[in-house]
C-alpha cells in the first residue's frame, strides 16, 4: 500500500514516515520545505534503509498534485502539511488560512478526482480552545483563540462536510496534544527556525547554551506549582497512533476523530526538573508573565483511542526528555550541518 505524506520533512511527518516504512507501507512524500528540510529526507532514507519518492511541491499546486496523484496508486493520505505557529497566525492569518485551508481544500479535490478514500487528518488540542474541564473529551465544545486554531476547526468541518457529501470516504481526525521528543536514534528531530516558540526546543536550546535562559511563562495559574500544564506525548507515540488510524479506516467509513495524549499533565516545572534530571545540567529559568492566549491546563481523556484504534502511549516523560536532549546534542544546529 502506498501513501501519500504531505509534510513528510517536517517533524511530525518524518517520523511517520519512518514508521510507515518500518511497517512495510510504500510512501511518497510532498513537502514545500517551507518549514524543513530536504535533509531530514535523507536521513530517513539512511536509516531505514529504504528509498521513496519526494516530491518538493506546494500543496497550493493543484497541477503538480494532480501529477503526483496520477503517476501513483495512493491506498491512503496522511496530511501534516501546514503553518504551525500560534504568534505568527495571529499577525498573518491571510497566509495561514490560505495555506492550511486552501491546501487542504486542493488535497481534497485530487483525492476526489484520484479516487483516494482515506485520510488521516493532523488537528490540535487547541481546537478546544478553553476546555471546559480536564481531562478533555473528544465530545467537548470546541472553539478558537487565534487564525492557527481556527484553520484546524475550518478544516475538522469541512472534512465533516466531505464525508457527508460521499459515504465512501473516511477520514481520521487526531487531536495532537502537545508532541516532544524525538527519533531514539538522534537522527531526526524537531528543528525550529529562529527562536523556538515551544517549550521544549527552548529548554533544549537554553540546555546546550543557544538561549541564556528560560522564561516560564505565568506562576500563578490555577495548578500544583502556578506554571502550566500539558499533556506531552513522545513523537514516536503519536505517529504509531497514525499507523492504528490507517487500520482503522480499513475497516470503518465516515469520520472518527481521536485525541492523542498520554492523559497524564505536567507543569513546566515539572518539565524543566525532569530536564535536569536527564542531563545532569540546572536549566536557569526566570517566572514571567503569562502569555496571551495560553490556558493554564491542558490534558486528554485517550480512551476513546484506546477502545477503538487499540492504541495507547508508553513513553514516559524521562524518555521524552532524554530523546529530546539526544537530538539536540547530535544536531546542535538541527538539520543544518
Ligand atoms: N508540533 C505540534 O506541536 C503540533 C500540535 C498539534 C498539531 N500539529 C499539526 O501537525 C502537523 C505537523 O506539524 P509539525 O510539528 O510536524 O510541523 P512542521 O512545520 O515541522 O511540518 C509541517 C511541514 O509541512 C510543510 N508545508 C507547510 N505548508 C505546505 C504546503 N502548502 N505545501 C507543502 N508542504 C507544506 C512544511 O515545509 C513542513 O515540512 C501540522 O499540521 C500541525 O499544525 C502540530
Ligand atoms: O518559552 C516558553 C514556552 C512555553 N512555555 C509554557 O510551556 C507550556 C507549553 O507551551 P508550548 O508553546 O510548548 O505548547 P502550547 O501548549 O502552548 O501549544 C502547542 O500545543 C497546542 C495543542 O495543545 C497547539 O497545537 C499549539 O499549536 C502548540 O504550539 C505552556 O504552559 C507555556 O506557557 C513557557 O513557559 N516558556
Amino acid at each position: 500500500m502506498t501513501i501519500l505524506v504531505t509534510g513528510g520533512a517536517g517533524f511530525i511527518g518524518s517520523h511517520a514516515t519512518v514508521e510507515l516504512l518500518e511497517n512495510g507501507y510504500k510512501v511518497v512524500v510532498v513537502d514545500n520545505l517551507s518549514n524543513s528540510q530536504k535533509a531530514s529526507i535523507d536521513r530517513i532514507k539512511e536509516m531505514t534503509g529504504k528509498d521513496f519518492a519526494f516530491h518538493q511541491v506546494d500543496l497550493l499546486d493543484s497541477q503538480a498534485l494532480d501529477d503526483i496523484f496520477s503517476k501513483y496508486d495512493f491506498s491512503a493520505v496522511m496530511h501534516f502539511a501546514g503553518y504551525k505557529a500560534v504568534g505568527q497566525s495571529v499577525e498573518m492569518p491571510l497566509s495561514y488560512y490560505h495555506n492550511n485551508i486552501s491546501g487542504t481544500l486542493t488535497l481534497c479535490e485530487m483525492m476526489l478526482k484520484h479516487n483516494v478514500q482515506k485520510l488521516v487528518f493532523s488537528s490540535s488540542a487547541t481546537v478546544y480552545g478553553l476546555p471546559e474541564r480536564v481531562p478533555i473529551e473528544e465530545s467537548f465544545s470546541l472553539s478558537a483563540t487565534n487564525p492557527y486554531g481556527r484553520t484546524k476547526l475550518m478544516i475538522e468541518e469541512i472534512l465533516r462536510d466531505l464525508a457527508l457529501s460521499n459515504p465512501s470516504i473516511r477520514i481520521a481526525i487526531l487531536r495532537y496534544f502537545n508532541p516532544i521528543g524525538a527519533h531514539p536514534s538522534g537522527k531526526l528531530g524537531e528543528d525550529p527556525r529562529g527562536i523556538p516558540n515551544n517549550l521544549i526546543p527552548y529548554i533544549t536550546q537554553v540546555a546546550i547554551g543557544k538561549q541564556p535562559e528560560l522564561k516560564i511563562f505565568g506562576g500563578d495559574y490555577e495548578t500544583n506549582d502556578g506554571t502550566g500544564v500539558r499533556d506531552y506525548i513522545h513523537v514516536m507515540d503519536l505517529v504509531k497512533g497514525h499507523i492504528k488510524a490507517l487500520e482503522y479506516l480499513e475497516k470503518h467509513e465516515g469520520v472518527e476523530t481521536f485525541n492523542l495524549g498520554t492523559g497524564t499533565g505536567y507543569s513546566v516545572l515539572e518539565i524543566v526538573n525532569s530536564f535536569n534530571d536527564v542531563t545532569g545540567k540546572q536549566i536557569p529559568y526566570q517566572i514571567t508573565d503569562r502569555r496571551p492566549g495560553d490556558i493554564g491546563v491542558c490534558y486528554a481523556n485517550p480512551e476513546k483511542a484506546k477502545k477503538l484504534l487499540g492504541w495507547q502511549a508508553e513513553k514516559s516523560l524521562k524518555e521524552m526528555c532524554r530523546d529530546s536532549w539526544n537530538w539536540q546534542v547530535q544536531n546542535p544546529d538541527g538539520f543544518t550541518q
